[in-house]
């Protein structure tokens, strides 16, 4: 039931792809497929609770025909009075009846039991990383100082693949780090290490030279602004949209419209008949992408956090929305420490370090230019597209 319940709701969240695709029917099928083991063992559950039940009224009839059966003979026999023998047998039948409801709830008792099981298990569990608001360092004036020393990682679920390998790079305060490399290499699995989604398995991260495990999980995420290809918006008003980069505190109207302003925004806000108030739609699907992109960037410019993560920011939008989103990427960017995931090469030529990255590793890091002299990977990506192996 539960895998019926994710390919529904995976194909009602991206119905326009699959009605492009015309790919509906393959859908269709795979639900109908995962809902036929679930319909095959309820139907066996279904035997069982039909012999419970038939179980539970036999008890009842049984009982009540015994009471009779005996009670008439003790009237005969015995002399009894009739009143006497109503009242055992309306004894009898009632208990009887309670003892047969109380049989028929035999398999919920069996599920309840496994549930509660899950469910405790789940409360006793410990995660790896620690949430708590009080635990871990704190400190003030956040720099936003970076610095992957021999990070090795492998994912918890494909243990048999090292993601990072020995992964060293660093960026100072206000620096930008550019991680390029091929597909999978590993440079959102960097910026998940950073963001300590996950903790390395050897070496560490150092924030402001600071070790990440010893930093307090929640002020270090406060610290972080993320932009990414996708951007999530509610479906709920512009401003709100823009509100919710900090819920720490109220985000005053006019702190949203420097933001959106820096974030190339605002005249197209103004331009809407509800200028802020205007509703986005569910998922921001009255906006277009490079707008969606905006208003998540003046949502980080909210924020005002010291590090910035964009991954891959700009890569989903054409020329002239990246244009506009660059130069409010830009804005966003001064004054704090920026890591940027790019698959544009042009968007991250002025970035003080570009880290090429292969299986896991940094094997090239400079700027551009000295990258360009250098005539490695990097130039060769630049030069002729040529993977990075
Ligand atoms: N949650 C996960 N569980 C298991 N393996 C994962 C998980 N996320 C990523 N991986 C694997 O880790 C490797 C590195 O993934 P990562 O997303 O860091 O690559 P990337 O360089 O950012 O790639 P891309 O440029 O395509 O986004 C890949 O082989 C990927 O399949």
């Amino acid at each position: 039931m539960e895998e019926a319940g994710q390919v529904s709701s995976e194909a009602l969240a991206n119905i326009r792809t699959i009605a492009g695709l015309a790919n509906e029917n393959s859908f269709v099928e795979s639900y109908e497929e995962k809902l036929e083991p679930p319909y095959k063992s309820a139907k066996k559950r279904a035997n069982v609770y039909g012999l419970c039940f038939g179980f539970a009224q036999c008890v009842i009839f049984m009982s009540n025909a015994a009471s009779f059966r005996y009670g008439g003979y003790l009237v005969s026999a015995e002399g009894l009075h009739y009143m006497m023998v109503f009242r055992v047998i309306s004894a009898v039948v009632v208990s009887g009846a309670a003892l047969g409801r109380a049989s028929s709830f035999t398999p919920d008792y069996a599920k309840a039991k496994s549930a509660a099981a899950h469910f405790f298990k789940l409360l006793d569990r410990v995660p790896k990383i620690n949430m708590s608001h009080t635990e871990g360092e704190k400190w003030e004036n956040f720099r936003g100082e970076i610095k992957f020393v021999d990070c090795k990682f492998t994912y918890p679920t494909r243990p048999d693949v090292q993601v990072l390998n020995n992964l060293v790079v660093s960026v100072k305060p206000g620096q930008t780090l550019a991680f390029v490399g091929s597909s999978g290499c590993g440079k959102s699995t960097s910026v998940q290490l950073l963001e300590r989604f996950y903790d390395p398995d050897e070496g560490q991260v150092l924030i402001d030279g600071r070790p990440s495990l010893r930093v307090n999980v929640p002020f270090l995420r406060s610290q972080i602004g993320i932009v990414s290809q996708e951007p999530v918006l509610f479906g709920c008003s512009i401003a709100e949209n823009i509100q919710y980069g900090d819920n720490t505190r109220s985000v005053s109207m006019e702190e949203i419209v420097e933001a959106a302003k820096k974030a190339y925004l605002h005249d197209f806000v103004m331009s809407l008949p509800n200028k802020y108030e205007t509703q986005v739609g569910v998922h921001g699907s009255q906006l277009s992408r490079g707008q969606k992109q905006r208003v998540a960037i003046a949502r980080a410019i909210v924020r005002n956090p010291k590090i910035l993560l964009l991954d891959e920011a700009t890569s989903a939008l054409d020329t002239e929305s990246e244009k506009i989103v660059q130069c409010a990427l830009n804005e966003a960017m001064k004054g704090r420490t920026c890591i940027v995931i790019a698959h544009r090469l042009s968007t991250i030529q002025k970035a003080d370090i570009i880290a090429v990255m292969s299986n896991g590793a940094v094997i090239e890091q400079g700027t551009h230019d000295k990258l360009m002299a250098e005539k490695g990977a990097y130039y060769k990506l630049v030069t002729t597209g040529a993977p990075i192996s």
